[in-house]
């Protein structure tokens, strides 16, 4: 499997929502992020680690996703991501040193996915806080991984597994692609459903340490009236536990326990799965229509 350039971890997702305050209260107060520095007019800046940012929001007239991070290895590894990038023929937009600073990140490019329009950003560098994410709600230990639903979902699977460095861990036939960036063990970082209504966020998703943490959140959200819209259930592709609710603008949230991790060398055959509904719920239960259905991915202007 080919490997253009060495990711570390999917880094930090950027969401539009319509009401700034409102969302950063509820990230904090209901999902459990720490908010990095006071929100005022925006961004937000949340974390569920050292790093600055996990999620960051930003006012907008509609809720939706702004762009999604990975964090590369090295800068050696961003150099060969620029080398690469361009050799794609794509046009690569260095973040400013304004909003680097902003962003607490020592570097970042920035390019546009051409078959979804997603803005994707690759860095290195972000600022470590000095004391420890608090787990105060409940013990999210990462940002697990962003799900968009796309029209041209063959073309974007055959796009980032050629030219960006992901790999397939498992199809669900005709309808997902499940990708880990490479070398990052996880199951999937990033997943593409195949959308016939324009392309659109599915969801992003928290992973907790605790099988307790899944029960926990069920009955909280369940007090908030956070509408819960899939689960709490288990996923046959990654094995993982799951439950998924809403966020004040309707964007959906996944928690969950448990994934499956692959190898550097040596790693498993892709599955293809059944589409049938136990490949999503092993469990039997089914998702409500307002699942993975709000935001949309934010067209870039280009500077
Ligand atoms: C239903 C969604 C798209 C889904 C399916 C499977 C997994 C997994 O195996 O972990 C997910 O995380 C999902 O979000
Ligand atoms: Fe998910």
């Amino acid at each position: 499997m080919s490997m253009p350039f060495r990711y570390r971890k999917l880094g930090y997702v950027a969401l539009n929502v319509t009401d700034l305050d409102r969302s950063a209260a509820f990230y904090t107060g209901t999902v459990g992020l720490d908010a990095s520095e006071p929100v005022a007019g925006g961004p937000a800046f949340l974390r569920c680690g050292s790093d600055h940012h996990h999620l960051v929001l930003y006012p907008a007239k509609a809720p939706g996703v702004k762009r999604v991070a990975f964090e590369l290895e090295s800068r050696a590894e961003m150099e060969h991501a620029r080398r690469h990038l361009a050799g794609l023929g794509l046009a690569v937009e260095e973040i400013d040193a304004e909003e680097r600073a902003a962003l607490r990140q020592g570097d970042g490019l920035r390019f546009v996915e051409p078959n979804s329009g997603l803005t994707m950003e690759f860095y290195t560098r972000v600022l470590q806080m000095a004391l420890p994410f608090r787990q105060s709600l409940t013990k999210i230990v990462q940002l697990g991984h962003v799900v968009l639903s796309v029209e041209r979902f063959d073309e974007m699977a055959a796009y980032l597994t050629a030219n960006l460095g992901f790999a397939i861990s498992d199809f669900v036939e005709g309808r997902f692609a499940f990708m880990r960036c490479q070398p990052n063990p996880l199951h999937h970082s990033f997943a593409i459903g195949r959308s016939v209504e324009g392309n659109h966020l599915n969801h992003i998703n928290f992973m907790v340490s605790d099988i307790d943490d899944i029960g926990i959140a069920m009955n909280r959200l369940n007090k908030a009236e956070v509408p819960i819209v899939f689960g709490p259930g288990r996923h046959k592709p990654s094995g993982s536990i799951f439950l998924y609710f809403l966020d004040p603008d309707g964007m959906t949230v996944e928690y969950s326990f448990g994934m499956e991790e692959f190898p550097e060398e040596g790693a498993r055959e892709p599955r293809m799965l059944e589409a049938h509904p136990s490949a999503l719920d092993t469990w039997g239960s089914v998702p409500k229509p307002a699942f993975g259905k709000v935001g949309a991915i934010e067209r870039r202007v280009p500077a």
